[in-house]
């Protein structure tokens, strides 16, 4: 028979006893000091061994498992990675969104090919890009936890299945083809108006303006415009209402946390106010959420009023039989989901890359001057608007647009695809089909042996060939490649050209405390992010350019 067993501990300068053991509390000692916190763990101490023991048992033969009979156990890389998910825990929760630092790092150590964790497999080689990322002749899928990281069920980025993520994309290409964005320009046009009239209203005040606000104002009226057909006027609010960008910021800082305790998902069932106690992010995400709902609840009521191609928006072809035949594709909640993800996909990553390529543009000189001279031929005065068509003509802007984008990169997650019947082989290593396979799109598109000196913004290396004369195109895989690629690339690419032409034919603006690290990748939230809060880039709208 065991007596209880008592343990005397310290914690913050407080002395705490307490006693382990199969005990009743007749067994509790009569006085007990004052200042002692005396607590009984009535827990049978074989059972406890018992559990320590299965556990260790479990642990060892999985361990042992991983490491040499798992499919997998051929691929190089650190064994505690290739036993648990330590490591992406500890530096993607714990640190925050600081993994992608480690797989550099084990990359330089193991080679091109590592396993990041027990089911994933990492590779780092800008030729191998379009076999993972491949078209749809070869079937992808994606896998289950990570999109469960971002908590968008029933979307087209959260679809794991091939056949059903072509069915829900496909009645949205025609609204993001070529044609189609081009037909848009006269919207863009409207809200590109509103911003350059903001900025130049604080060139008498001098008052220092968030650029990147501003930039995720504009993408974000855009695409709100032309899903729910009226936009919600970010614009036209106090510091381009940058407070916006809480739910989506929201979003993006919670989906490492999510990937190991996909709980979040259950917040959309409390009432928002206990929401905002449990988590503000949640919270500012639910928030949203309750919107889009609302807005796919008015779309379906008003189905029968829009019969007439020309008037429906995006949320209106979500809800309608005659373009999604099945009614779980219909479901409101999938429709408020598709929506958002299309909202969140077309907000942030568009305006951070303008954001960041004014960065770049007005801290060096010669490239303003370059720029402005080639767009004085397409756009006389400093108002003229010129087309995305004529704008696309323009080599040095073009390869402005290029290198402002990689650098700016978009997406700096693993956004992994599965080959579920097919065997790739990465040089000597197979990869059996259903294996997890991500390439980061920020460390390929800073990959020393395709641009050099990466991490400098040189827009001249879009313009030369390169020595086996191909040009970088290919390797601008911001946008990703096959058939999960962006949708909305067209769009991405038409406000990223007349964006940064009109601010630039227009505008004199100097930096204003915002440095090379404001923009910088430090954390990787599936977007990147600087070390400290937010992308940040300010500026003093100084004057109108001249003529
Ligand atoms: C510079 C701007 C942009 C970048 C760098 C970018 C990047 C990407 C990437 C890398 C993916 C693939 C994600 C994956 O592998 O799962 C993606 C998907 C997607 N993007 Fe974009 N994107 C941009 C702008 C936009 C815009 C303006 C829209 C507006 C519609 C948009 C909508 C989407 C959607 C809906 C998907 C999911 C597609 C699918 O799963 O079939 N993106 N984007």
């Amino acid at each position: 028979m065991w007596r209880p067993m008592r343990i005397c501990i310290k914690i913050c300068n407080s002395d705490y006893e307490v006693l382990v053991g199969p005990m009743s509390f007749k067994g509790l000692p009569e006085r007990t000091p004052r200042r002692l916190l005396t607590c009984v763990l009535t827990i049978n101490m074989a059972y406890l061994i018992l559990l320590l023991s299965t556990s260790l048992c479990w642990l060892t033969y999985q361990s042992i498992y991983r490491l040499f009979f798992h499919p997998l156990s051929h691929i190089p890389g650190p064994r505690l990675a290739a036993v648990s998910y330590i490591y992406q825990f500890y530096f993607d929760v714990i640190k925050g969104g600081k993994y992608i630092w480690e797989v550099r790092r084990f990359h330089e150590e193991y080679g091109p090919i590592i396993r990041i964790n027990p089911n994933e497999v990492h590779i780092n080689d800008p030729d191998f890009y379009q076999q993972v990322y491949a078209p749809s002749s070869q079937r992808r899928e994606k896998d289950t936890e990570f999109v469960n990281a971002f908590g968008l069920p029933g979307s087209m980025f959260a679809t794991v299945n091939a056949d059903v993520h072509r069915r829900r994309r496909a009645p949205l290409n025609k609204f993001f083809s070529k044609k189609a964005i081009t037909d848009l320009q006269p919207l863009i046009y409207e809200k590109l108006g509103r911003l350059l009239f903001h900025l130049e209203e604080s060139i008498q005040s001098k008052k220092p303006m968030n650029i990147d606000a501003g930039f995720v104002a504009l993408t974000a009226d855009i695409i709100h415009h032309y899903v729910y057909g009226y936009s919600e006027g970010h614009l036209e609010r106090e510091n381009f209402n940058h407070t916006a960008r809480d739910g989506i910021n929201g979003l993006f800082r919670l989906c490492h946390v999510q990937f190991f305790f996909p709980v979040f998902k259950w917040l959309d069932f409390l009432p928002l106010g206990i929401v905002k106690k449990i988590n503000v992010h949640a919270w500012a995400q639910a928030n949203q959420k309750q919107d889009l709902y609302n807005e796919a609840v008015k779309a379906e009521h008003s189905l029968n009023e829009k019969t007439n191609d020309k008037s429906r928006n995006i949320v209106d072809v979500l809800v309608n039989p005659d373009d999604y035949g099945l009614e779980e594709d219909r479901r409101l909640e999938r429709v408020r989901n598709e929506g958002m993800s299309i909202i969140t996909a077309g907000t942030e990553t568009t305006g951070r890359a303008l954001a960041v390529a004014t960065f770049h543009i007005y801290s060096n000189p010669h490239v303003l001057e370059r720029m402005r001279e080639e767009l004085r031929h397409v756009m006389p005065q400093t108002s003229s608007q010129a087309t995305w068509n004529q704008l696309e003509q323009l080599p040095y802007l073009t390869a402005v647009v290029n290198e402002s984008m990689r650098l700016a990169t978009g997406t700096s997650g693993r956004f992994s695809r599965v080959a579920p019947s097919e065997l790739l082989t990465y040089k000597k290593y197979p990869i059996p089909c259903g294996t997890t396979i991500s390439m980061s799109n920020h460390l390929m598109l800073r990959h020393p042996t395709v641009f050099p000196d990466p991490d400098a913004f040189n827009p001249d290396r879009w313009l030369k060939p390169t020595e086996n004369g191909e040009r970088l195109d290919k390797y601008l895989v911001n946008f990703s490649k096959g058939s999960r690629s962006c949708l909305g690339l067209n769009l991405a690419i038409a406000e990223m050209f007349m964006g940064l032409a009109s601010l630039i034919r227009r505008l004199d603006l100097t930096l204003y405390e915002t440095s090379q690290e404001s923009i910088e990748c430090g954390r990787d939230f599936g977007v990147p992010y600087p070390e400290q809060g937010n992308l940040n880039v300010r500026v003093i709208v100084t004057g109108i350019a001249q003529d």
